[in-house]
């Protein structure tokens, strides 16, 4: 790999005699990992290898993960660099928090949060760009969780309507990607000299909004996936001094993680609890992760009067009403979505937590769990509750062959026995739910998404 002069330069200065280890390593070979996830039932009985478990992810694999296989559409297992997977499990998020994930596209931290969040509290996941959003949001929906909205904005704009309203926010900031150079070598063509400096500029703006929407004693995690230190040691050095009620929470350091550099920083000894994933000591692409605590006692804050408007109640009819109270008591064992909590856009009907915030005046690519979209007289449940239910929630479920799947996801019918009544099915392969069916007649007409179809040819 041919490295920058200059990026040679810089670090042949800052790692000594390690330098060239460094610099080996970025030609090496990318080290590719996986996650499962626990919100699905029986979660580890998957095709893939669980031989090389990773020690700091409770979840978490060495070995490569195929898009067009069961477990990845049914959102079993989710590819993951085995540096970035450490991000999503220091934030240690819990049932019941409210979380927001800033810079969230793909996905990578947010799936991962939500995953063990067991469908209570709400994960926020924001991305600025639009096309990735919609990618982030694909991306949700496949997890199954029920807990998750996914929005398309910039920071100041959520931070005027989120104020100190999160108890932990993750930035996974957008960076100059060092750590991106092995994996994706176009990503060298945009490095210069200043790119560290104009990102860490970007950084700290985005951070400054980020401060003001968590809550106080709420924690903040930090992670880029470069090596600079402008973007690293020197932005959680920039924080403390902006903001000292922070403190770094130290993180723990397994096999083969480095840690901050305070020399790289201000010289706080602290930075130290950050931690290095440089890809000469680490099986990963490399990433720099803090998480810093805010130690105010509340009564100093001032919370500002809440300026979210009152949530904007869209409504069902009756007949929507009715149409959903039908489908839910014949097709679910329980009333999981009750009509109180049941919001329309339009068609759709989305399932909205009432003690979530109103985002009804925000840009939002998922405003909760879409159940379904009523259609003249009838209601067509989801694909997205297809992936949020497990195969025990119903009696109408339907088992296909790993053939008949593979047909289904290409946008094709499939015949089944003519026995089986006329309706909507939860369908399953493997015992593992992947889509809604309706049988007509003994065939299975498609209602798989046409935007993410896959074929086998
Ligand atoms: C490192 S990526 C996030 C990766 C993601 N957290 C994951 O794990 O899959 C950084 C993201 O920040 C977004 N971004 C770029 N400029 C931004 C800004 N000014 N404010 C907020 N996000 C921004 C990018 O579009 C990008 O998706």
């Amino acid at each position: 790999m041919k490295l920058p002069e200059d990026f040679k330069k810089k670090y042949q200065a800052l790692l000594g005699d390690q330098a060239t280890a460094f610099f080996e390593s970025l030609s090496g070979e990318v080290q590719k990992g996986f996650r499962l996830n626990p919100l699905k039932d029986n979660y580890k009985k998957v095709a893939n290898s669980l031989d090389e478990p990773v020690e700091y992810v409770a979840t978490g694999y060495v070995g490569e993960v195929s898009g067009k296989t069961l477990e990845h559409q049914a959102g079993y297992v989710y590819s993951q660099d085995l540096s970035a997977m450490y991000v999503g499990e220091v934030v240690e998020a819990e049932p019941g928090e409210k979380i927001l994930d800033l810079c969230a596209a793909p996905g990578g931290k947010s799936t991962q949060i939500i995953e063990k969040m067991a469908n209570q509290g709400l994960l926020v996941s924001n991305e600025i760009n639009k096309k990735r959003a919609l990618i982030l949001a694909e991306n949700m929906e496949r997890t199954g969780a029920r807990n998750s909205i996914v929005l398309n904005e910039d920071p100041a704009t959520l931070a005027q309507n989120f104020e100190t309203c999160f108890d932990k926010i993750v930035v996974d900031a957008p960076c100059s990607g060092e750590g991106m150079f092995r994996k994706d070598p176009h990503a060298i063509t945009y490095w210069h000299a200043d790119y560290p400096a104009q990102c860490a500029k970007r950084q700290r703006e985005i951070l400054a909004e980020a401060v003001k929407m968590l809550a106080v004693g709420g924690e903040l995690v930090y992670s880029t996936c470069t090596f600079a230190p402008e973007e690293d040691e020197q932005i959680i050095s920039w924080l403390l001094q902006e903001y000292p009620y922070f403190e770094i929470v130290p993180l723990q350091k397994y096999n083969g993680m480095d840690s901050g550099v305070p020399a790289w920083g201000n010289d706080e000894p602290a930075l130290t609890g950050t931690v290095r994933l440089m890809p000469h000591h680490f099986k990963g692409e490399g990433h720099f992760i803090a998480k810093l605590r805010d130690t105010r006692p509340a009564q100093v804050v001032k919370t500002k009067k809440n300026k979210r408007k009152k949530q904007n109640k869209a409504g069902l009819t009756q007949e929507q009403v009715a149409l959903w109270k039908e489908f839910s008591a014949n097709f679910l064992k329980q009333d999981l979505f009750k009509v109180n909590e049941l919001q329309c856009y339009g068609d759709h009907l989305y399932y909205y937590n009432k003690n979530w915030p109103d985002i009804s005046c925000l840009k939002f690519m998922r405003p909760g769990l879409l159940l379904g979209v009523f259609k003249k007289k009838r209601f067509e449940p989801s694909y997205t509750l297809a992936l949020a239910l497990s195969a025990t929630e119903t009696e109408q479920k339907l088992a296909l062959t790993h053939e008949q799947w593979q047909q289904y996801v290409a946008g094709n019918t499939v015949t089944v026995a003519t026995s089986h009544k006329n309706g909507w099915y939860l369908l399953v392969c493997d015992d593992k739910p992947f889509a809604f069916g309706k049988v007509v007649n003994g065939t299975v007409k498609n209602f798989f998404p046409k935007g993410l179809r896959f074929s086998f040819e």
